[in-house]
This record gives structure tokens, C-alpha cells and sequence, in this order.
């Protein structure tokens, strides 16, 4: 196994963490091409270097900016010391932050689009926190890697192959990390159901199911009194105008590739992809606006199936304006049995031999002893202050927490930008595929070789 995997192994396994810090001082191997030149050093297994605060630049401050940087105030040692946004509403709402709670004031950056190529070089920063919109995100994170800092960006990492490409030459010239911060990652159910998988509940894992099944009709239109666009209103529609695939597939693969183990020793391989005809987002913009003069080409449903290198398949769902409740479906399947979410529910093979019901063991009581066997141990060590603090339901302080642990102990990180290219080849690849008639397109391999623990 390689030291990366053993270092996952120690965080996924939910009550080792504290033994995570043996991995420190690991760093990538150097491999050589078949033309004889040396690859960049892998950035798999590379820990932080150990800091004693971590100094923390964000740029966008918008509705997620904003969210994010609540939470990480609320993380010890941490300090924002820069943000940057195009619209001074936003830089407004950070300063009263900030003087609400008697911090000093960040530098501020908000002379136009490319100010944040000033955040990126100012040199007290350890990290750097991306929330912009999608189009931003890999200019935003090679800026900020190409000047000396690690980079959180948000979700989708890039939104083409070579965008992606990109991100991890850049990783590994500048030998800095680039983590997609997958919040759902480190929701509650989702590392439960993690210990699960790794402890072997399930058995041997088969198939997953994830998605993005959220009705943003009413977000993709918002406008305040003055008419302007608020928040996503100002860029996602315009997605929909452009490109025809799965436009955000991060949340539910993410934690599905967990599950699965992607990157040590299995990988997405390929992927067919296939959209519904367009009918919603245009049938309520006629009904609310008469039409806003845009045409939307973006399928209502997106369906992707993707299967990795060791034979394991994924369903991967894509649905922002269907009229239904809220789904990342956050189902895995494996030879010993199941877990579905929304609502959550578990079906073992061993429980359904004694009962002779094909049932699923679902309600709060029938799952509270699974749940209390399996809870995350960041979960056990920090889950009411992220529940208190935290935004979606305390996954989002749970994440930042872990991003400043990982540094502040020169711990590897949770995930890398090998995660982040091969979480968000989605987008790209369901495109060309959908163009293609639903034809079959191959992930390549972000790691050269790095996946399999043996390279
Ligand atoms: N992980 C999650 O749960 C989650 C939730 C919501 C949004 N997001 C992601 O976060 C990102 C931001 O989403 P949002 O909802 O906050 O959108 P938003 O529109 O509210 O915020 C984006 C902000 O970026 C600013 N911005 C745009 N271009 C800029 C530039 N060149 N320089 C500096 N600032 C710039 C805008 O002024 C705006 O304030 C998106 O990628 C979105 O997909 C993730």
C-alpha cells in the first residue's frame, strides 16, 4: 500500500487519527516517462508543512464566501487575512463581520476582476479559500499556487480537461496542494457511512449512486429591489444557455469515491452520459418573466454512468430545476450489503438472514446503534460545535476544521488535486459524451500511475 493510502487509512478509519502524524515527512517519488524524462513529483502523500497559525486569503465573498468565512472564524488558529470580491456589497458584509466580532480588518481587494492576482502575491498567506463563479475557479487556483500558496477551491475545480490538466502540473511544479473542498464529504451521514465502508460492513463494494438533485429555480432567477441579480442568479443560468451535461457533479461523487476508494487502488475509468430533453427551466421562465430572451440547452435530468478501472459502476445524477425534493442519493452497494440516503437507510445481508424481511433498517431508533458504532471520530471530537456553527447541517466546519488541522499538524490533506481532476472530469466528459450521442468517454489518469498504491 502506498503511504498515501496508509495515511487515508488512518483518517478514514475514523479512531486513528492521532496516528495520522506518523505520515509526516513523506514526499513524492520521482518517475520516469517512456521518452526518459522525469514526471513531476507526485503530490500523493505530500503532507503540509507544519504552521502554527494558518493565514487564510479568500476571494469571492459572496454567498458562499460569506458562509465559509464564518465557519473558519469559528476554527482556532486561523486568521482571514485578505479578501477579495468585484462587488463592494460583499467587501461591505466582511468588514461588518469583522468589526462585529473585533477582528482587525483583512486587506481588502475589489479593483476588478483580475484584483485577486494581488491577494495571491501578498506574502503572509498560507492558504487560499476560492468561491467564485465556476468560469473563475482554475484561473483563481493556479494564481494562487504559481504564488507560493496551497489553494481551496470550490466545486467544480475546472470546467474543461485542460483546465484540469493544468491544476495538476501546477500542483506538482509548485509542489503546492489544490484541494476541491467537497463539503459533503464530511457530512455526518457520509462518514458514517465512510467507517462503514472501510471497516467492511458492506463487503465488497460493487456500485454507487450519487447526485445533485436540487431545485434552483427560484435561486437561478432571485433579483434585489433594484433588479440586480443576487448571488448564483448572476452567473449559473447562464451555464444552462451554454453546455449540455452534468454541470455539478462533485457532491455526490465525491463521497461515492471515498466510499470506493478512488486513488487508492481503483480509478474512474470511463463514462456515457445522457440528457433529458430541456423543458423546465424554460417552462417557469415563461410563466414568471414572459421569457427572458434566453435559450437553455442544458437537458432538464443528466445521467451519467461511469465505471472504474477494478469494474465498479456509479450513477451519477444531475438535476437543478425539476419541480422535487432535494437528493445526492449517497447510495453504495456492496456483496454484504447497502446504504441509501434521502432518507437514510441501511440493509444488511447478515440482519436480513435473521429476519427473513428483505426490509431496510430505516427510522431514527433501528439506526441509532449503527449509528453510534460507526460515528467519525471528527464527528465524536468536534460535531457539536460544527452543529452549532457550522452551514449545512455542521459539514461545512467540519471541513474547514480538518483543513486546518491537517495543516497546522503537517498532516497529508483529505484529498488532492488528483481528487479534484478526476471528481470534476463529470463536467466535461458528460458534455463531450451527450454531444457524442451518449458516447463513451475515457478518464485519463490525473495520478500517472500514482492510483494503484503500486507506482
Ligand atoms: N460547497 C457548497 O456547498 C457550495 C454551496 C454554494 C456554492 N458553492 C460554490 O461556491 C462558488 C460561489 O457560489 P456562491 O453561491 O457564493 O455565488 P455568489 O454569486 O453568491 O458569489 C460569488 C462571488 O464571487 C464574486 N466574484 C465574481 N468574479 C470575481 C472576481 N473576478 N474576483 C473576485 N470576486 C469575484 C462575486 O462578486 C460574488 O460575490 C460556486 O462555485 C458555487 O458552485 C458551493
Amino acid at each position: 500500500m502506498s503511504q498515501s493510502a496508509i495515511s487515508r487509512r488512518f483518517f478514514l478509519q475514523a479512531s486513528a487519527l492521532a496516528g495520522a502524524t506518523a505520515t509526516i515527512g513523506l514526499a513524492g517519488e520521482s518517475k520516469s516517462t517512456k521518452s526518459g524524462a522525469v514526471a513531476p513529483k507526485t503530490m500523493m502523500g505530500v503532507p503540509f508543512e507544519k504552521v502554527d497559525k494558518v493565514r487564510i486569503g479568500i476571494i469571492g465573498a459572496g454567498a458562499r464566501g460569506q458562509s465559509v468565512m464564518s465557519d473558519l472564524l469559528n476554527v482556532p488558529k486561523v486568521e482571514i487575512r485578505a479578501v477579495c470580491d468585484i462587488d463592494p456589497r460583499m467587501i461591505e458584509l466582511t468588514k461588518k463581520r469583522f468589526s462585529k466580532k473585533g477582528l482587525p480588518e483583512p486587506r481588502l481587494y475589489a479593483k476588478g476582476p483580475h484584483d485577486f492576482e494581488n491577494l495571491c502575491k501578498q506574502d503572509d498567506l498560507d492558504f487560499i479559500y476560492i468561491a467564485t463563479p465556476w468560469e473563475w475557479h482554475t484561473e483563481m487556483a493556479l494564481c494562487a499556487m504559481n504564488h507560493g500558496k496551497h489553494a481551496g477551491v470550490e466545486v467544480p475545480a475546472g470546467v474543461t480537461m485542460p483546465q484540469l490538466w493544468e491544476l495538476v502540473r501546477t500542483s506538482e511544479r509548485t509542489r503546492k496542494h489544490c484541494m476541491m473542498l467537497e463539503n459533503c464529504c464530511y457530512g455526518d451521514n457520509e462518514m458514517m457511512v465512510l467507517a462503514m465502508a472501510r471497516q467492511g460492513l458492506f463487503g465488497t463494494i460493487t456500485h454507487g449512486e450519487a447526485a445533485y438533485i436540487h431545485n434552483l429555480r427560484m435561486v437561478m432567477n432571485e433579483q434585489d429591489k433594484e433588479g440586480r441579480y443576487v448571488s448564483e442568479a448572476a452567473w449559473r443560468r447562464a451555464w444552462h444557455t451554454k453546455e449540455n451535461g452534468n454541470l455539478y457533479p462533485t457532491h455526490g461523487l465525491g463521497p461515492v469515491c471515498w466510499y470506493m476508494g478512488i486513488h487508492q487502488g481503483d480509478r474512474l475509468d470511463s463514462l456515457v452520459s445522457m440528457s433529458s430533453l430541456e423543458a423546465s427551466l424554460s417552462e417557469d421562465q415563461q410563466e414568471r418573466f414572459k421569457g427572458r430572451g434566453e435559450h437553455y440547452v442544458c437537458g432538464d435530468m443528466n445521467t451519467s454512468i461511469l465505471r472504474t478501472v477494478k469494474g465498479r459502476t456509479i450513477l451519477l445524477q444531475h438535476d437543478t430545476v425539476s419541480p422535487r425534493p432535494y437528493t445526492r442519493h449517497n447510495m453504495i452497494q456492496g456483496t454484504k450489503g447497502a446504504f441509501a440516503d434521502y432518507p437514510e437507510r441501511l440493509y444488511l445481508d447478515e440482519v436480513a438472514k435473521k429476519t427473513r424481511k428483505h426490509e431496510w433498517i430505516e427510522g431514527e431508533d433501528a439506526l441509532k446503534p449503527y449509528r453510534e458504532q460507526y460515528v467519525h471520530e471528527l464527528w465524536k471530537r468536534v460535531g457539536d460545535l460544527a452543529r452549532k456553527n457550522g452551514g449545512h447541517g455542521g459539514m461545512d466546519y467540519i471541513m474547514c476544521y480538518r483543513v486546518v488541522e491537517c495543516m497546522l499538524e503537517g498532516l497529508t490533506p483529505d484529498f488532492n488535486v488528483y481528487d479534484a481532476a478526476a471528481w470534476s472530469a463529470p463536467f466535461p466528459l458528460s458534455i463531450a459524451s451527450v454531444k457524442g450521442g451518449g458516447s463513451l468517454q475515457k478518464f485519463p489518469d490525473f495520478t500517472n500511475g500514482h492510483w494503484s498504491g503500486k507506482a
